[in-house]
C-alpha cells in the first residue's frame, strides 16, 4: 500500500543511531547535507528521470545525456554549488551526482583538468584551466590506442618537433596508433590531452602529454587533419552507451610548442629536451589520481547494489510457513547472510580505505611539490593495487547482489543489470586489474630483495621489517572469539602476505633471467599482490570474511591450522547474527533516494510487489495485446499446423 513503510519492523531493530551513521558514511555533516540536498534536487527534477533509458535508441540516449549534462551544469551554477574552482573534485562529483550515468563531463573534470593541473606548467595552467573550468572548452584524455592500452610505452602516435615553425606535428603513423576508447572524444570534446611519442631531430624521447584542439569552437566540426568519431555500441543496453568513447586519427596536425605539457619535461625553442631530475613516471600522474578516485567510486557502486539486495532480502519471504503463518524472510537464511553481509561490510570497508587512500594521494602530491619522490612508489603500488582489488570485488559483488534477488534481480526495474553493465569496465579502464596487480608484485618483490641491503620497508610494506617473526608465526587462536581481536587478525594477514611474497621472491631467484622468471611466476605474483592489498584494507578496516574466503592461503602458508580456520568461520556466523538486526539500518545509512537507486526491489518503503506489477505494464511490448509480427509470422504457422493436424 502507498505510504506504508513495509520495512518499519526492520528499522525498529536497529541497535545504532542511523542518522549518525549517515554522517560517517558521507564523511562529514557538511558533506552529508550537500549530498542530501543534491540527491533530493535531482530526484525532483524531471530532466534527470532514469526510467526511460532502456527504451531509448543510441542517438536518443546520447542526446538525452547531453541534455542532462547541460542542465546539471546550469543547476550547479544556479544553486551556487560550484565551489571555488581550486576545489575541483566536488565539481566533478556534483555533476556526476546530477547526471548519474557515464557522460563526457566525467572525463572533462576527472581527467582532462587534472592532467593540466598535474602536468602543465604554471603558465599553461593559467591559460587553459579557466577555459576548462568555465566549460568554454571541453576536454578528454586521449592516451589509449587501437593497438596499445596497458602498454603506455608502446603508444605509436608521434609528436615531432619542427624547429622551423616552433611547432609539434602530431601524427598517427599506423592504423593501430589511432586513439581508441577515450571517453567524451567521439562526439563532444573540443580538446584533448593527447599522449604521444616526443620526437626531436629523429630521437624518440618517449611518451609525453600534449594539448590538442580537435574541433572548431564555432561549428564543432573536426579541424583539418583530424578524423574523429564514436567507436560504437558497448556492453549492455543503456549502460556506457551514454558515453561517446571515441576514435581519433591525426594527419600531420600542427600545434604550438607551448602545448606540450611541460611541468615534468621541457623542449626549448632550440629543440633541446630538458628533463629535470624528476621520475619520468610523473607523466602517469593523472592515472594515479583517477585510480584513487575509483576506489571511492567502488564503495558507492557496491553500496547501491547491497542496499537493493538487503532491503529486498528483508521483504522477500520464501518457504518456512507453519500453520498458515508468514513464510521466512530470505535474509534470515544463513546462506543469504553469508553471501550478503560480507558485501555489506565490503562497501563500508572500501568507503574507509578510500578515505585513507585519498590521504595517501594528497600526501604524495604535497611531497612532489617539494621534489620529495620518496613515497611515489608506495602511492603507485597502493592506488594500483586498491583500484584493482576494490573494482574486482565490486563487479563480482554487484552480480552476487543480482543473484541474491532471485529472478526479480534480473529485471531492469531492479536497477541491478544497469548498475552491473555501467560498473564492470572499471576492472579494465584506468589500468587492467591484472596488469596493475603485477605492478604491485614488482614493488613487493623489490621490497623483499632490498631487505638484505638493510633497506627499512615503510608504509604499507612496513610489516616486511618483521619478516623473521612473520615467517615463524603461527596463530595462537584457541576459541572463536579470539578472532575478534584486531591484532590477532592483522598478524594472520601480515604473515600470509609476507610468506606469499617471500615464496615468490625465492622462486624468482631460481631464474637466471629475472624478467623470464617474473613472467613464469606471474600468476603466483598476482596472488601475493592480492594478499598484500587485502592486508591494506584489513589494517584499515575489516577481515574475517576475507580470511574465510581465502582460508586456503592461510592454511597452506602455515599461518593458521584447519581448527583455527573453523573457529574463524564460527565467529563469522556469530557476527552475522549481530549484523542481522542492523542490516536494513546499515543500508539506510547510505541515504540513497529511490530515484538514485532506480530500483523497485530497493525501494525505501519495501512496497515491492505492487510496484513490480505496475511497472511491467509500462513496457512498450504491452502497448498492444497481440504483439506486432504475430499475425505476420506466427498465426499462419499455427493455422497451417492446425490444417495439417486435421488432414
Ligand atoms: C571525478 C571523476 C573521476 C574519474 C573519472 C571518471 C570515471 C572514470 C571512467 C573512465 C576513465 C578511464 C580512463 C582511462 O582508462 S585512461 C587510460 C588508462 N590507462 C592505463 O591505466 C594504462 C595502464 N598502464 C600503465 O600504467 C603503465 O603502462 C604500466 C603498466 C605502469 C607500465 O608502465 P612502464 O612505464 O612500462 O613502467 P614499468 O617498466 O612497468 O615500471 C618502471 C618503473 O615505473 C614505476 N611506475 C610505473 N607506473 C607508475 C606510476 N603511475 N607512478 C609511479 N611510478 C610508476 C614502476 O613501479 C617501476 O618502478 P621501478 O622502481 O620498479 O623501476
Ligand atoms: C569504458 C572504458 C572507458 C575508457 N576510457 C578511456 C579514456 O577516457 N582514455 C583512455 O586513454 N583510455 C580509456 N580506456 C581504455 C582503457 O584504459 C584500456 O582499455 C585499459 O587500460 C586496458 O588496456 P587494453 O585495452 O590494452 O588491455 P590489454 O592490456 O590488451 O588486456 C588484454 C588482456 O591482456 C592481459 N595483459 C596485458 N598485458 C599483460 C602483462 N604484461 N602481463 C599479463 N597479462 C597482461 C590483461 O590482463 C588482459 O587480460 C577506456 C576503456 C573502457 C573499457
Amino acid at each position: 500500500m502507498e505510504g506504508v513503510d513495509h520495512l518499519a519492523f526492520e528499522r525498529n531493530k536497529a541497535q545504532f543511531d542511523v542518522d549518525e551513521m549517515k554522517i560517517v558514511w558521507a564523511g562529514s555533516r557538511e558533506d552529508f547535507e550537500l549530498s542530501d540536498r543534491i540527491s533530493r534536487l535531482v530526484a525532483s527534477d524531471p530532466v534527470f528521470r532514469k526510467d526511460d533509458r532502456a527504451a531509448l535508441g543510441r542517438k536518443e540516449l546520447f542526446k538525452n545525456t547531453l541534455r542532462k549534462a547541460a542542465h546539471a551544469w546550469k543547476r550547479v551554477i544556479e544553486l551556487r554549488l560550484s565551489g571555488e574552482f581550486s576545489a575541483l573534485e566536488p565539481e566533478a562529483y556534483k555533476l556526476r551526482a546530477f547526471v548519474d550515468q557515464p557522460a563526457f563531463t566525467d572525463l572533462h573534470w576527472g581527467m582532462f583538468v587534472p592532467a593540466i593541473q598535474g602536468q602543465g606548467t604554471d603558465e599553461q595552467q593559467q591559460k587553459w584551466l579557466p577555459l576548462a573550468y568555465r566549460m568554454q572548452i571541453i576536454g578528454c584524455y586521449a592516451q589509449t590506442e587501437l593497438g596499445h592500452g596497458s602498454n603506455v610505452q608502446g603508444l605509436e602516435t608521434t609528436a615531432t618537433f619542427d624547429p622551423k615553425t616552433d611547432e609539434f606535428v602530431i601524427h598517427s603513423p599506423t592504423l593501430t596508433s589511432s586513439k581508441w576508447w577515450p571517453g567524451g572524444l567521439g562526439k563532444v570534446s573540443t580538446h584533448a590531452v593527447v599522449y604521444a611519442r616526443l620526437i626531436i631531430d629523429g630521437q624518440d624521447y618517449g611518451v609525453h602529454g600534449f594539448i590538442v584542439q580537435l574541433r572548431s569552437l564555432d561549428d564543432h566540426l573536426p579541424l583539418p587533419g583530424i578524423t574523429i568519431g564514436d567507436i560504437g555500441m558497448k556492453f549492455g543496453n543503456a549502460a556506457y552507451n551514454t558515453m561517446d568513447n571515441g576514435v581519433l586519427t591525426f594527419d600531420h596536425v600542427r600545434i604550438p610548442r607551448n602545448q606540450m605539457l611541460m611541468r615534468v619535461s621541457q623542449v626549448t625553442r632550440e629543440g633541446k629536451y630538458v628533463h629535470s631530475n624528476v621520475p619520468r613516471q610523473l607523466v602517469y600522474g593523472t592515472m594515479v589520481y583517477v585510480r584513487q578516485k575509483i576506489v571511492a567510486d567502488a564503495s558507492v557502486a557496491l553500496s547501491r547494489a547491497v542496499c537493493i539486495a538487503t532491503r529486498y532480502s528483508a521483504v522477500r519471504r520464501q518457504f518456512g510457513s507453519h500453520n498458515g503463518g508468514l513464510e521466512t524472510q530470505v535474509i534470515d537464511y544463513k546462506t543469504q547472510q553469508s553471501r550478503l553481509f560480507p558485501l555489506l561490510a565490503s562497501a563500508y570497508a572500501f568507503r574507509f580505505v578510500g578515505e585513507w587512500l585519498l590521504w595517501l594521494y594528497t600526501d604524495v602530491t604535497e611531497r612532489l611539490k617539494a621534489k620529495d619522490f620518496s613515497t611515489l612508489p608506495e602511492a603507485h603500488a597502493c592506488t594500483a593495487g586498491l583500484k584493482s582489488l576494490t573494482t574486482t570485488a565490486t563487479a563480482d559483488g554487484i552480480e552476487e547482489c543480482r543473484k541474491l534477488c532471485g529472478g526479480h534481480g534480473y529485471l531492469c526495474s531492479s536497477g541491478l543489470p544497469e548498475l552491473f553493465a555501467v560498473y564492470v569496465p572499471a576492472c579494465t579502464y584506468e589500468g587492467d586489474n591484472i596488469v596493475l596487480l603485477l605492478q604491485v608484485a614488482r614493488h613487493l618483490v623489490k621490497t623483499v630483495s632490498q631487505l638484505s641491503t638493510g633497506n627499512k620497508p615503510v608504509g604499507t610494506t612496513a610489516y616486511m621489517a618483521r619478516l623473521e617473526q612473520l615467517l615463524q608465526y603461527h596463530s595462537d587462536v584457541k576459541k572463536a572469539e579470539d578472532w575478534l581481536k584486531p591484532n590477532v587478525v592483522l598478524e594472520a594477514f601480515e604473515a600470509r602476505a609476507a610468506r606469499m611474497c617471500v615464496a615468490c621472491a625465492q622462486n624468482l631467484s631460481k631464474f637466471s633471467n629475472p624478467e623470464e622468471g617474473f613472467q613464469e611466476l606471474a600468476a603466483d605474483l598476482v596472488e601475493a599482490a592480492v594478499a598484500h592489498c587485502q592486508l591494506i584494507v584489513v589494517s584499515n578496516v575489516y577481515a574475517l570474511s576475507l580470511l574465510h574466503k581465502h582460508l586456503g592461503d592461510f592454511i597452506s602458508t602455515g599461518c593458521i591450522d584447519p581448527k583455527q580456520g573453523s573457529l574463524a568461520n564460527e565467529q563469522l556466523r556469530n557476527l552475522y547474527s549481530q549484523v542481522r538486526p542492523n542490516a536494513v539500518a546499515l543500508v539506510d545509512a547510505y541515504n540513497y533516494t529511490d530515484h538514485y537507486l532506480g530500483s523497485i526491489l530497493g525501494r525505501y518503503d519495501g512496497n515491492v510487489y505492487p510496484k513490480l506489477y505496475e511497472e511491467a505494464w509500462k513496457d512498450p511490448l504491452n502497448d498492444s495485446i497481440v504483439p506486432d509480427g504475430f499475425k505476420e509470422y506466427i498465426q499462419p504457422l499455427l493455422k497451417q499446423q492446425l490444417r495439417n493436424a486435421r488432414l
